[in-house]
């Protein structure tokens, strides 16, 4: 690639919003793989760039980038060009790069692409992201991923099983992606059906704790279905045949909840030693903590692990038409792509939502000291209508006492990423789940 100005990248990497090396200094960018996109008005290379830093980890962004007299100018800004992504995905094309190839891939099928107006208009998403959506004839989203990991992209492996394997429908359908293959091989982006007017889980639910005290019947049903959505994908997940390694259920082992306790007990001491400086009052509470990790080593085993979604809280589902649509399939972007494609108790997913009714409620406490206590019964709605749907399911524990265990386990062990991701994002935050914790010690 002759346009790109590697002396300019590290200034310009610092300017972007999805970067996430702002606060590291960086000794060197290289490009490690790019590809040529020439379409009607576009010309527009994909790079791959690896950001060496003086100290840590690599990291390889994708850069659609422009000729520019500054140096770097970013292609998606020009709508031609995000129409020509588009158009790679659409069109199942190949490209060569440097060192490998590029790919689309289309699974929506002739339908996917019904309604579909021409010339495509082509909207931004004005969102807070790590990454870079936009909106195309209000029929379709694309999200053109910034920071790329090595691997199989989870999003992208989970959203092509559920469109292609499963009869699941409550989620924006995949309809394609676009990968680079060979050496630096990544998924790049990844298309769905748009939804349009659709409200997301949290920004639903604190509206509804703002106006309603106590929560209304409606909301509650609401919660029910919620649980039942919940339900069904673990279902959709459960129902993977033997031929599909990535995805068919497995036993649950008791070694499996030894690694799974003994990683919640490593993560409790990373957490206090961190938090525990700034919270005093987590100090001196760490055994009773210890111990509800180390029940889940004393459970005995029974259901299955399955897929998971792995990131579950209100931000991940949609409503839209007076129903709920799961959404995000990433996984939790701290973990790497191996250790989010992992099979797991489903019961961390009803766990992470869980947390997020806490969240939701502490949130407006806050901001204008609403009462605290209000959400037992979403949580039980929540429950009772994930229960209800799940009935039999072989993935679930055969009692209700592992059940319990198992919950209060995976609760705890989302607790702890909690601190950690609100020390290091928002650390205005961290006394959510840190309050959470002293209440869990506090409780039976
Ligand atoms: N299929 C969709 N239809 C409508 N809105 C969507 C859809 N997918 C995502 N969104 C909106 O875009 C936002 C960002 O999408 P998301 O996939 O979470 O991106 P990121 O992983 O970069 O955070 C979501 O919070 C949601 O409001
Ligand atoms: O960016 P992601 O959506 O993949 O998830 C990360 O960020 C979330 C915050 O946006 C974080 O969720 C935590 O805060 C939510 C409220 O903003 C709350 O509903 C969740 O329960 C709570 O975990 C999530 O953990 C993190 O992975």
């Amino acid at each position: 690639m002759t346009t790109l100005d590697l002396t300019k990248l590290p200034e310009y990497l610092k300017s972007q919003r999805w970067f996430a090396g702002k606060a590291w200094p960086i000794k060197h960018v290289t490009v490690v793989d790019h590809a040529n996109v020439s379409a009607g008005p576009c010309s527009m290379s994909l790079a791959v760039v690896e950001v060496m830093y003086e100290l840590g980890q690599p990291e390889r962004y994708l850069l659609p980038v422009k000729p520019s007299v500054d140096g770097v100018r970013d292609a998606l800004e020009d709508d031609d060009c995000l129409r020509a992504l588009f158009d790679l995905i659409r069109d199942g094309a190949q490209l060569p790069s440097a060192s490998g190839r590029i790919v689309g891939e289309w699974i929506g099928g002739p339908e996917g692409l019904l309604g579909l107006p021409s010339p495509l208009a082509v909207r931004r998403l004005m969102v807070e992201q790590s990454n870079t959506s936009i909106v195309l004839g209000e029929k379709v989203i694309v999200k053109i991923i910034r920071k790329l990991e090595a691997g199989v992209n989870p999003e992208h492996e989970v959203g092509r099983f559920l469109a292609t394997r499963t009869s699941f429908r409550a989620t924006p359908a995949l309809l394609g992606a676009l990968r680079l293959e060979g050496a630096a091989g990544a998924t790049l982006a990844l298309a769905h059906r748009f939804i349009p007017n659709a409200v997301d889980g949290w920004k639903y639910t604190l509206d509804r704790l703002r106006v309603e005290r106590p929560l209304g019947d409606t909301f509650l049903d609401e919660m029910a279905d919620l649980g039942a959505r919940l339900g069904d994908l673990h279902r959709a997940f459960g129902s993977a045949p033997p031929d599909d390694a990535a995805f068919v259920p497995e036993p649950l082992l008791q070694e499996d909840l030894q690694r799974w306790s003994a990683s919640i007990v490593g993560e409790l001491g990373v957490t206090l030693a961190e938090a525990g400086r700034l919270h005093t009052d987590l100090e001196g509470r760490r055994e009773r903590l210890i111990d509800y990790a180390k029940r889940l080593a004393q459970v005995s085993p029974s259901g299955q692990k399955i897929r998971i979604h792995g990131d579950m809280h209100l931000g991940q589902v949609l409503r839209a038409n007076d129903q709920w649509l799961i959404f995000d399939f990433e996984g939790e972007p701290a973990r790497s792509f191996t250790a989010r494609r992992e099979k797991y108790s489903p019961l961390r997913d009803v766990a992470g939502m869980l947390r997020s009714f806490d969240y939701a409620e502490a949130t407006v406490a806050l901001e204008g000291g609403a009462p605290r206590g209000r959400v037992g019964p979403s949580r039980d709605a929540f429950l009772e209508g994930y229960r209800k749907a799940t009935l039999g399911a072989a993935f679930l524990p055969a009692d209700a006492a592992s059940f319990d265990a198992m919950l209060r386990a995976f609760e705890l062990e989302k607790l702890l990423y909690e601190v950690r991701y609100e020390m290091q994002n928002r650390p205005d935050w961290v006394r959510i789940p840190v309050e959470a914790l002293l209440r869990m010690e506090e409780s039976p």
